[in-house]
Formats: C-alpha cells, structure tokens, sequence
C-alpha cells in the first residue's frame, strides 16, 4: 500500500476518534457539525478533482473517505458507550438504548414509550438505561429528589422551543430566569383570578350542551372527543386572550387546524427532544412547519388583543403584560401559544379519557349523576364550582381520571456535575434522569388492587378495603416542584365543571359499532396525548329536576 493510500485510509479514521472525543465533552448544535461536515466534503471533493483524476474518482474517493470518517466516528462512540469506561454502564438496559439516542427517538415517534418503559423496568428493575446518557428511575421516593425537592435537578437540552424567538416558561432550562419568570406568571393563578376563569367557563358549557345536542342531532352519534377538544380551545382562548378571543371552535370548527398543529408542534419537541442535535437539523425542513404555523395563530391573536379594547380586564396575557419588567413581544408570543397549548391539549385528553371509562362504567356514571343531581337543579342547571368541589365522588372521578388518563412519559432532568444518590444509588453528573410518570400512576406499590381498572372508589374513605392501596403522591400528572404545572388548580376547576356538565346532561353510552379495545388501543403519547380514534357516543339529554 502506498503512504497516500495509508494516509487516505488513516486520516479519516483518525479524524472520526477526534470527532468523537470532541463531542464526548463539548456539545455544538447539530446544524453547525452537519454544515462543517458538508463543507469539508466539499473541500475535500475540489481537492481531488483538482489532482487530475477525473470527477468520478474524485467522487468515489471522497464518499469513502466520508464513509471511513463517519464509520470510525461511530465505532468510537460506540465502543465507548458500551464500556465499562461509560459513567452509566453500570445500569442495565437494551442494547440499541445504550448505544443511541435515536432508538428512543423511534419509541416515542410510535407513540407507546409510555408503556414501553413500565415494560423494560418489569425486564431490568428500577434504573434502567434508556439511552446512552439517560436512566429511568422508577421509584415513588426519587420524585422528592428529581422534582419536587427546593434544589430538584434542573431541565434539560430536551426542553428547548427549536429556534423559535422569544423564551417562554416551559422552555427556560435556568433556574434563576425561570423562578423570574414564574413569579412573573403567578398572578394569573390566584384565588381572585380564578372565579373569572370560571364565569368564562360557565359560558362555554352553556355552549358546550347545546354544541352536543347539535352535533348528535345532525350526525345521529357525537363524536364526543372532537366536542371536547373544542371546548377547551375555545376556553383556553378566553382565559389567555380575554374577549378579544376569536376562537369559536364549538360553532366553527377547526378550519385553521389548530388541534393538529398544536398535537404535531408538542410531538416535534418530545421526538426531537430526545436527541437536541436533529432537532437543530430538521429546524431547517419542512417537518417544524406546524410550530411555526402555531406561533403565526398566537402572533395574529396577540395582535388583536393588543388593540382590543377589554384588553386589561381578566386574561393570563393581561398579567403577564404587566410585569414589572416587561417582557419582549415575542416572549408575550411564545407564552401565550403555550398556554393555550399547555391548557387545552392535556385537558381535552384527560377529558377525552375520562368520559370513556365513564361510559364504560355505566354503575360510576349513574352514581355520579345521582350525586349531581343533588346540586343541578331546574333553575340552576349550572352549578358552580364552588359547589362540585364539595361533592366527594366526582372528586373521586376525576383523580381517577387523572391517573389514568395520562399517560405521560417521565419529565427529563439533568444530574447537576457532582452527581447525587437516589435509593442509596450514584447517579454521575451530566445524566438525564427520569420517573417514569404512568408506570408511577399504575404501579400496583401505589395503588392496590387493580392498578390498570378505573376504580374510583379507591379514593374515597375506606378505598378499595382494608388491604388496598392508594398514594396520592404518586400521581405525577401534574408533575412536582419548581417545575409543574402552574395552572393545576384552573385544570381541576375545568375537569370538574365539564365532566358535571355532560354527565348531568346526558346519559351516554358508545354508538353502535364502537369498539372499545381498538379506542384504547389506539391512544398513543408524544408529550401530547393522541386518540387515534374518535369516541362516538349517542347521547340522550335528561330532565333536570
Ligand atoms: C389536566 C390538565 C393539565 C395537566 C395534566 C398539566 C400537566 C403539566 C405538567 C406535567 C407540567 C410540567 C411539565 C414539565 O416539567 O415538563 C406542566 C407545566 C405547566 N402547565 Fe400544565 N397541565 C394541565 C393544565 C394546565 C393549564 C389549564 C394551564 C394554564 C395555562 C397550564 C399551565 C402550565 C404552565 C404555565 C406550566 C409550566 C410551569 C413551569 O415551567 O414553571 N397547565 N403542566
């Protein structure tokens, strides 16, 4: 072999080892490496052909000299994450897990990582490794420490809004802006902001009985998730844009298709997330089309509550407005989308979800509405939250609802660099650690018995009898700490005012040709829940005494 061939072969590989090396401690975006790489490939193609030996060669030696570059980068990466050297190899998991992130990326895009993680920590017990720099951890007394603890781990690269302008809340991975940030949104959650929300509320399951009746009367079934989903859109609307709000999905529809485009923006973020580099490449394709399609709607919805003149009265966009230091338009942008995102797709869900183990529970469903009727009457056929939040079994209902009707992934943290333990195990800094939360939520160890029924008789006095089992901190659906959900309490006032609503209302049982293993089955997770299939209900309205 001549020294330029060796040169040709050894070069490449050389390279590749110090690409890996580099990498292994410096993290740069995604879109600048594939733009270096596709630059050099260039240098390297103008070199050779300008030695004479024609384009062909020059073609064939340069793809195999990116061929042996991009093989020997990955041999090392490799090599290294399968070690004993890797700071995880300690923990158990799948192969393909340990030695790529993309195999993760391929679990959530099919929807099912939810279920996929309670599987493989049933295979490899409470840590598993779930990707080469990431470990599921599935034990109720690590939540303390990865959320809900004053000095909980930190978010991760996953949580990143692309390249989009602005910063909002849920994207802000420091913890000194993002505690700014959320005494900056504070105000909007308080106990004088919600009985507004609620009046807001109030109207819109007026709407939401007639939109029913409507819907069932013109297509003999309802599709009862559809009418859902509207409602809390129209809804999430009126809460963060006040009455300038032109969403009126109820009456009009969907035509802008801002259910999907929010469910495909939320799926973008968990997929690509999951490996931060190829989210900064495909920022570039068309695929984040329906993220920037989203920010369009918030901007033009801005605008109009900008100029609208009930502007100021009582909506989330108001108090953030008014912050003392005022935010930049594009932040007002970005955290109006994702509150309307964050507080109608989650509920619509959960809501979604409800209903039908309601539906199927026909016993549940007459003894809620025999306790509703105590407070539904025919002169007030809109009962006010004040009064549900009394009424024990639709409590019950609902946190049922909510630990099953979520079948959310565990939220990524980052170990800070000095590690910690978690149940007596080190976990090495840098790693992305989470709990699983629906492996949490149907863990027989929190609930007992019959974790995976909708009982919600276990959460009343005396649960399930005097073996049973129900940990209320273990419902993770709101997540815990500096981090969760900062609209839990406007979420519980929407769930109860629907769910009342619709069950004093209605009778309800699934349309003819429904099948309930197939809706089920079809549910799937990316951050966002998807139903795969509508739930078609036929609906009979009741007689409010
Ligand atoms: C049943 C309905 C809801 C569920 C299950 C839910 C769940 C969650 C969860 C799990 C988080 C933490 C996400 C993470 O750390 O990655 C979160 C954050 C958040 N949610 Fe909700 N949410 C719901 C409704 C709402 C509503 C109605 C609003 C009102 C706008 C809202 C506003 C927020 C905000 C602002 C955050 C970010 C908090 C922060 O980063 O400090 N959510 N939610």
């Amino acid at each position: 072999m001549s020294s330029d061939a060796a040169k040709m072969i050894l070069a490449p590989c050389l390279l590749g080892g110090i690409t890996w090396r580099f990498l292994n401690y410096k993290t740069i975006r995604g879109d600048f490496c594939l733009l270096v790489v596709a630059s050099s490939v260039i240098v390297v193609f103008a070199a050779l052909s300008s030695c004479g030996g024609g384009y062909e060669t020059a073609f064939s030696d340069t793809a195999s000299i990116l061929f042996r570059y991009l093989f020997s980068a990955a041999t090392f990466t490799i090599v290294y994450r399968l070690s004993p050297r890797h700071p995880l190899s300690q923990f158990p998991g799948p192969f393909l897990n340990r030695i790529s992130s993309l195999r993760m990326v391929a679990t959530i895009y099919y929807g099912k990582r939810y279920s996929d993680i309670e599987r493989l920590h049933e295979a490899y017990g409470p840590f598993v490794r779930i990707g080469p720099n990431s470990l599921s951890v599935n034990l109720h007394d690590a939540v303390n420490k990865v959320y809900a603890a004053a000095n909980s781990l930190d978010k991760g690269p996953a949580y990143r809004a692309g390249h989009l302008p602005g910063n909002g809340i849920f994207f802000m991975q420091n913890r000194k802006d993002h505690d700014q940030r959320r005494r900056i949104w504070a105000p909007a959650f308080t106990t004088s902001t919600l009985p507004i929300y609620e009046v807001y509320a109030l109207e819109r399951c007026v709407e939401l009985i007639a939109c029913v009746s409507r819907r069932a009367k013109a297509r003999g079934v309802c599709n009862l998730s559809e009418v859902i989903a509207h409602w809390t859109y129209d809804l999430m609307g009126d809460v963060v844009f006040g009455r300038s709000s032109d969403l009126n999905l109820m009456k009009n529809g969907d035509p802008r298709r801002l259910i999907s485009s929010g469910q495909l923006a939320t799926a973008c973020f968990d997929i690509l997330g999951e490996a931060p580099w190829l989210f900064d490449i495909c920022w570039h394709l068309p695929i984040v089309d329906a993220i920037r399609a989203l920010q369009t709607a918030a901007q033009e919805m801005m605008s109009k509550w900008l100029v609208s003149s009930t502007r100021g009265e009582s909506d989330i966009l108001s108090h953030l407005a008014s912050a003392s230091a005022p935010l930049s338009r594009d932040d007002l942008a970005l955290e109006s989308l994702f509150a309307i995102q964050a507080g109608s797709d989650t509920s619509s869900s959960i809501i979604s979800l409800l209903m039908f183990y309601l539906i199927r529970h026909q016993g549940v469903y007459r003894r809620l509405q025999s306790e509703l009727d105590t407070c539904f009457t025919k002169e007030n056929v809109n009962a006010r939250d004040s009064v549900l939040r009394e009424l024990p079994y639709l409590n019950a209902v609902i946190e049922e609802g909510l630990r099953l009707g979520a079948p959310l992934p565990g939220l990524r943290r980052v170990v800070p660099a000095h590690g910690i333990t978690l149940s007596g195990t080190f976990i090495p800094g840098g790693t992305t650690v989470s709990v699983p939360a629906w492996a949490q939520n149907v863990s027989e160890e929190n609930f007992f018995p019959d974790p995976k029924e909708f009982k919600p008789e276990r959460w009343l006095e005396g649960g399930l009898g005097p073996d049973s089992r129900c940990r209320r901190s273990a419902v993770m659906s709101f997540s815990f700490g500096t981090f969760s959900c900062l609209g839990k309490a406007l979420a519980y006032q929407q769930l109860r005012l629907i769910v009342a609503h619709l069950v004093v209302h209605y009778d309800m049982k699934f349309a003819s040709g429904f099948n309930e293993g197939l809706f089920i089955g079809g549910v799937s997770n990316m951050l966002t829940t998807i139903l795969g299939r509508p739930l078609l209900v036929s609906v009979s309205s009741r007689q409010i005494m």
